[in-house]
């Protein structure tokens, strides 16, 4: 696993990054703070001084150093200092919200941008059996679970503590006896939810656990719509998703009211104490020398203890569902990536074409179960050659392991004289373009699915058309290049597709070009023109076909017949046609 997996240390890692933004943050925290917590201080002071006749020395202060006044001009004067307190502690609390927001939500697209990171390189195998409702579910909604933890609770946790700390400190001073026994018996308040907290972690897995089965299944049935439909078998697809949506609103019920349960639960345990302390109170204003008007701030201060208590309490059960979301986002880090292999030389560059040496090349997708066996071959600069053999005879496999796509350990590929193995499969991918018989396309404009993103002249654009045949095919579409295709290229035929996908390759010139049943769809008037066509093109290039059909075949120089993930003939198109029982003279 990368050591940029999620936890909660790493988290706080993060938040140190952003050390200065945290301390002015909490700084803005403790000004708001401390405005608002003296608040209650005023009232009963006014309540002993002005009602009851005893002296604080507050009033007696402020005719000395501001005004003298009646009753009325001092409760005025109090009155519009405690609002301007409030509104000053408000805009400050604001600021500091901005702020832990901005370093929250820097936090959480660091984790998108390594999770996404580390997607990009993940191996073909792992991606062959991904669920990308899975992957997407954990990285939508469990960093959405972070990105809370981080944003409100981070933030309400400090402001929680220095109230806390404030009021203790303020409650001290009134009454030590008093606060001495709040403050005892307010954190057994905690301790008992702690535990309460750690099983609405668990709820909470289960809850994006649930989700992410639902929008697997949801994505799945989306994805195959077309195939679903034409099996007619829309019911079963779209009942398994209900299914999981109903499984979904169970989980998110249980979590939902427990976890709301479990905090008023605790929040019923700290109201109790609440009751208790001002029980004690009042028998402290009775039998000491409290008075009335101290006894109404320990009142206040224990209300204004209420809010933080609780969002310690809340930080607890955001603490555990944090913990629950990073160990599903880890579950990303387990999957295996590629291996990153340093490159000393690029055998590609300045070369037109390239040869291709296969050595005892063994494949096995699963353990013990091997597609292709000793492989060798011999391709040479510029030549083209053929790959023939049954279907399951290992064809895309081996044209898959020659562009890189599947990392192996037994035998080696030659590229220009420098072995797969000091190579990085990018570089590999970057020079030998495969085109697949079933080319995926992007929902989205002609023109994008040709060049994906890169620029193009125009000409360059026009030229890779003629020579796909496509020019005419652009031609009757409604707004040309700038047409839409459709989901997966729906708008367009498959020979079409796959048209689309030669003019991609020819975009992109590749030094060695793989068709592997690129021309199935085609008739075989349009693929000969096709072939006519590409012949300048291809002229200097390396260039393997594979395919089932003569007509696709029979310029090979030279072609290899594979059966059961084995080279079993070998030979000019000449050589094989004289032998009878060939592959190869089976399909003349
Ligand atoms: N991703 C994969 N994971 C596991 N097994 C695979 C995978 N791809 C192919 N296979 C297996 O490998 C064997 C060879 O398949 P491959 O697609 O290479 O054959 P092929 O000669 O190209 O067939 P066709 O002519 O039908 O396209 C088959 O038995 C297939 O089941």
């Amino acid at each position: 696993m990368q050591n940029n997996s999620c936890s909660i240390k790493g988290i706080v890692r993060q938040l140190f990054d952003h050390k200065k933004d945290v301390f002015l943050g909490n700084v803005l925290a403790l000004l708001s703070t401390l405005l608002v917590v003296i608040i209650p201080l005023f009232i009963p002071i006014l309540v002993d001084e002005l009602l009851l006749g005893q002296d604080h020395g507050f009033i007696t202060w402020i005719s000395e150093h501001l005004f003298t006044s009646d009753t009325k001009g001092y409760v005025l004067f109090v009155l519009a200092l405690i609002i301007f307190l409030r509104v000053s502690s408000v805009l400050l609390s604001i600021m500091q919200s901005r702020i832990f927001t901005i370093i929250s939500k820097n936090i959480t697209y660091k984790m998108r941008e390594s999770l996404l990171k580390h997607l990009k390189y993940v191996s073909l195998k792992e991606y062959e059996t991904m669920r990308v409702g899975a992957v997407t579910s954990k990285l939508v909604t469990d960093v959405e679970t972070i990105d809370g933890f981080v944003s409100s609770t981070i933030s309400k946790f400090i402001i929680a503590s220095f109230v806390l700390l404030f009021s203790a400190a303020v409650l001290l001073w009134i009454h030590w006896q008093l606060a001495l026994f709040i403050l005892i018996t307010n954190p057994i308040v905690v301790f008992f939810t702690a535990k309460l907290a750690r099983n609405i972690g668990k709820l909470k897995k289960e809850e994006n656990k649930a989700v992410e089965l639902f929008q697997s299944a949801l994505n799945e049935t989306l994805e195959l719509f077309h195939q679903i439909r034409a099996a007619n078998k829309e019911a079963y697809f779209f009942d398994k998703s209900e299914v999981k949506a109903r499984e979904l609103k169970e989980h998110a019920i249980a979590y939902g009211y427990k976890s709301e349960a479990a905090m008023k639960y605790s929040y019923l345990v700290f109201l109790s104490g609440y009751e208790v302390f001002r029980a004690v109170s009042i028998l402290a204003v009775a039998y000491s020398d409290l008075s009335v008007g101290l006894m109404l701030a320990i009142f206040s201060y224990l209300w204004v203890m209420v809010t933080p208590t609780q969002d310690i309490i809340n930080f607890q059960y955001a603490l555990s569902t944090a913990r629950a979301a990073c160990a599903r986002i880890n579950s990303i880090y387990t999957m295996e990536q590629e291996p990153q292999r340093e490159e000393a030389h690029d055998p590609f560059a300045s070369q037109h074409a390239i040869d291709i040496e296969v050595k005892d090349l063994s494949f096995a997708y699963q353990k013990n179960k091997k597609i292709l066996t000793n492989i060798n071959m011999n391709i040479k600069k510029g030549s083209k050659i053929a790959i023939v053999g049954a279907s399951g005879s290992g064809k895309t496999t081996l044209s898959n392991i020659l562009v890189g796509f599947y990392p192996f350990d037994e035998g080696e590929v030659v590229y220009g004289g420098v072995s797969n193995k000091s190579l990085k499969l990018s570089t590999i991918r970057e020079n030998i373009h495969l085109i697949l018989q079933h080319p995926k396309l992007f929902n989205d404009t002609m023109l994008f699915n040709l060049t994906l993103g890169k620029t193009y002249s125009a000409d360059a654009v026009q030229k890779a058309l003629e020579i796909a045949q496509l020019t005419n095919v652009i031609e009757r579409l409604d707004l040309g290049l700038d047409t839409l295709v459709g989901k997966d290229g729906i708008k367009l035929s498959g020979g079409q597709r796959q048209r689309v996908a030669i003019a991609r390759m020819i975009l992109s010139d590749p030094k060695v070009v793989i068709f592997d049943e690129s021309t199935s769809a085609l008739d075989v008037h349009t693929e000969m023109k096709l072939f006519d066509a590409l012949h300048d093109f291809l002229s200097q290039k390396t260039v393997i076909t594979i395919a089932h059909r003569l007509s696709t075949i029979k310029s090979a120089e030279f072609i290899y017949v594979l059966e059961d993930g084995e080279v079993v003939d070998s030979g000019t198109p000449k050589a094989l046609l004289a032998k009878d029982e060939s592959y190869f003279s089976s399909m003349v």
